[in-house]
């Protein structure tokens, strides 16, 4: 049984707090998680209140003057946090056509000298001035709390789900004062038509868990099944777009999918697109070939049924195989952000792209 998708699954986290109905929330995510990698969350327990807050802020966020973007700009950080404007990212060689704010949970770099680079990883982030926009860094920080903590009650119950003690993953991460997740603030204009419709390129996620809320009305997302055709995972209303990185994937000897998608532009005439992606990071120190977890048999065999992708657009986070999660980031920020690495991290710019700054970046 070629285990195939047209549609992406949806569960609802209502159930979780059901003890009659738990063991089928379980079961629907045990599919979800092996046969598709991507899944939507009705009910998600974070605020209503604080993502209507969130998603009023978002065109003001973006509407502040060009000067207050751009002094918060990502070059100044070597955490890779701050505005990237128009064009500023690549993927898969390409332009991404959209304009965001990387912001992060609460971090104090843990870098020393003499400590692996990577660790610069993680940082503070770069708020916007507090008068330009009351309260938005409160509502970011209390949003980004908040799916914090349903990511790690989420990877408790994907342990479950591969019939795992609930705690199998936890020493993937470290306490909280030593982790650091993403959440980005994204805008995706419409396309002019003298652009390509590349939202953003086909990719995979890099950490452990992707929590995604589609803050405006349009289509665009779209995820690629296992034979290579796009699904469109449109936005549901009061629901959250979870999917799988390429860290879990490694992790759970492909048990859990990690699966390609890509945002189409919306198109000529129509307003922009907007989306907040949650990160869900795994320590930076964590290398995945020394954590190997055993799987039962019989769940072992539900990957066999599945059968392997014949056809992906992504390639990227391959390093999972020899390098530490941090190191992995690293190279994939790189690519993304060739500007900023140039600046923070030239030595690693330099192997990656020994003939300098890039017009058009070809590294993936
Ligand atoms: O904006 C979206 O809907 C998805 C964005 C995404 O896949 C990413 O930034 O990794
Ligand atoms: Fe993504």
């Amino acid at each position: 049984m070629a285990a195939n998708f047209s549609s992406v699954p949806i569960l609802d986290f209502a159930l979780v707090s059901d003890p009659a109905r738990k063991p089928e929330f379980i079961l629907q995510l045990r599919h979800a998680l092996i046969n598709v990698g991507f899944l939507y969350l009705k009910n998600p327990p974070v605020a209503r209140k604080d993502i209507d807050a969130l998603i009023d802020y978002i065109p003001r966020l973006f509407a502040l003057p060009q000067q207050a973007k751009d002094s918060i700009r990502m070059a100044n950080s070597p955490h890779f946090l701050g505005y990237s404007k128009l064009g500023a990212e690549f993927t898969k060689g390409k332009t991404d056509y959209r304009e965001q704010f990387d912001f992060a949970t609460p971090h104090e770099t843990q870098w020393r000298p003499g400590a692996p680079e990577y660790l610069r990883l993680w940082g503070p982030s770069q708020w916007p001035d507090e008068d330009q926009l009351p309260g938005f860094k409160d509502t970011m920080e209390r949003y980004l709390a908040q799916v914090q903590s349903l990511s790690y009650d989420f990877s408790r119950l994907l342990a479950e789900a591969f019939s795992l003690a609930p705690d199998a993953l936890a020493h993937f991460y470290d306490s909280d004062e030593f982790m650091q997740h993403r959440g980005k603030v994204v805008k995706y204009p419409a396309n002019d038509g003298s652009l390509s419709d590349q939202g953003v390129g086909p990719h995979y996620d890099a950490g452990f868990l992707t929590f995604l809320l589609q803050a405006s009305a349009h289509p665009g997302l779209q995820v690629q099944n296992l034979s290579g055709e796009w699904i469109d995972a449109p936005p549901i209303p009061g629901t959250f777009v979870v999917n799988i990185g390429k860290a879990l994937e490694f992790a759970t000897q492909g048990l859990a999918r990690a699966t390609s998608h890509r945002v189409l532009s919306p198109p000529i005439g129509s307003t922009p697109r907007y989306s907040v992606p949650f990160f869900q990071n795994i320590s930076l120190n964590a290398r995945l070939v020394d954590e190997v977890l055993e799987f039962p048999p019989e769940v072992l065999k539900l990957k066999e049924l599945r059968g392997e992708a014949a056809a992906t657009d992504s390639v990227n986070f391959t390093e999972f195989d020899r390098e530490p999660s941090g190191k992995v980031n690293l190279i994939g920020r790189v690519k993304s952000h060739p500007d900023v690495a140039e600046r923070h991290y030239p030595d690693l710019f330099k192997q990656i792209f020994p003939q300098g700054l890039p017009a058009q970046v070809s590294a993936y």
